[in-house]
């Protein structure tokens, strides 16, 4: 895939910081809303969550065994144009005549029904009995951790209509998805390209928040930090002295419609996954992504913010007022959205025409 012209790595690795998501003093709300202005992108530890290590690790498991099944299997349950089900290897190439590739493969699960029951075609032997409990704590997990990190920020903007003003805006219906990822290792001899052929392209992600699930000894993520952008910044699994060698801490990013949603107060930042420099083959990576939306119908009203108020004013006091400056990766253009599921359309309308994955 092609990168956005940007293809050094930077070795100064940046320092996100670690919250504890249950800590819902004002401190800690402006530590998480520092990091979300500066970065778009900080560390969430487990503690503090409904995720405990078992729970992630029967999510690999189950991703593991998924991605493990025949292709003729997986392409039974093909993506659809409601964005779920499976996506196989270089079928997200941007340009096919130029013959770039990304070396992975994905299955999106959206959001279950009232009854807790997949919307979609899922293998008989994953939606049913102790994988379909698996995938339903998991699920909730992800839920409540992304309302716990919705509603610091709600503190750490000192949002005035109450700190859950944000997760009130989330529920069901929304576009709410699980995403199951995996980047084989490349076997010797395969043709690829660094500077062309990534694990995952840059881009931006779509929704509010963005929790990200890691294994540890597979990086490779890398992001373009806002105040940087002439580097990639690889963010390590583990951040320097973390406690724990075998549960990392979840990585969650702002996404475009947060970005949008406060005038690009919080970043929406660049994102890409490479392979691992040291050897060409590496190890597979298995990924877990879990993109929060707001609910379909939720008003994008403006956040009753000083903070984001004030950000606003200094904006259009120096001129800024066009949409397209609204969240760093991107956000929409023309008409400002009135809808989440309004934004997430024009979104992926925008997407389509640009030919930027994700
Ligand atoms: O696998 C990863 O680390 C990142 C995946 C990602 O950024 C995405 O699917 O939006
Ligand atoms: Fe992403």
């Amino acid at each position: 895939m092609g990168s956005v012209g940007v293809k050094e790595s930077s070795q100064d690795l940046i320092q996100l910081p670690i919250i504890n998501a249950s800590d819902t003093s004002l401190e800690n709300g402006r530590r998480l809303v520092d990091a979300a202005i500066k970065y778009g992108f900080l560390y969430i530890s487990p503690e503090g969550t409904l995720f405990t290590e078992s729970l992630v690790q029967s999510q690999f498991d189950l991703s593991k065994q998924f991605f493990a099944q025949p292709i003729s299997e997986k392409e039974k349950y093909k993506i659809g144009t409601d964005n779920r089900g499976f996506t196989g290897m270089h079928n997200e190439i941007l340009d096919p005549s130029k013959d770039s590739k990304e070396f992975k493969e994905a299955f999106n699960m959206g959001e279950f029904d009232g009854n807790r029951l997949p919307q979609q075609k899922m293998p008989e032997w994953l939606a049913t009995g102790a994988n379909l409990e698996q995938l339903r704590s998991f699920e909730i997990a992800c839920r409540t951790t992304c309302n716990q990190v919705l509603d610091l920020i709600g503190v750490g903007l000192e949002v005035k209509d109450g700190t859950n003003w944000f997760s009130r805006r989330h529920g069901q219906p929304s576009g709410c998805t699980v995403r199951l990822l995996h980047y084989p290792s490349l076997p010797e001899g395969t043709d690829y390209s660094l500077d062309t052929d990534v694990r995952a392209g840059a881009h931006s992600d779509y929704g509010s928040i963005t929790l990200l699930f890691q294994r540890p000894s597979q990086p490779g993520l890398e992001i373009r930090p806002p105040d940087r952008s002439d580097v990639w910044s690889p963010v390590p699994v583990f951040p320097l002295s973390y406690p724990s060698t075998t549960l990392p801490p979840i990585l969650v990013n702002i996404g475009d419609l947060l970005s949008y949603w406060t005038s690009g107060l919080l970043r929406s930042t660049v994102h890409r996954v490479i392979f691992p420099s040291d050897t060409k083959a590496g190890e597979d990576r298995y990924s877990i992504a879990y993109f929060n939306h707001p609910l379909d119908e939720a008003q994008l009203v403006d956040v009753p913010s000083r903070i984001v108020r004030e950000h606003k004013e200094k904006l259009s006091s120096s001129g800024v007022e066009d949409e397209r400056e609204h969240g760093y990766g991107g956000g929409t253009t023309g008409q400002r959205a009135m809808t989440a599921k309004e934004h997430l359309m024009k979104r992926l309308g925008a997407t389509y025409k640009v030919r930027v994955e994700r």
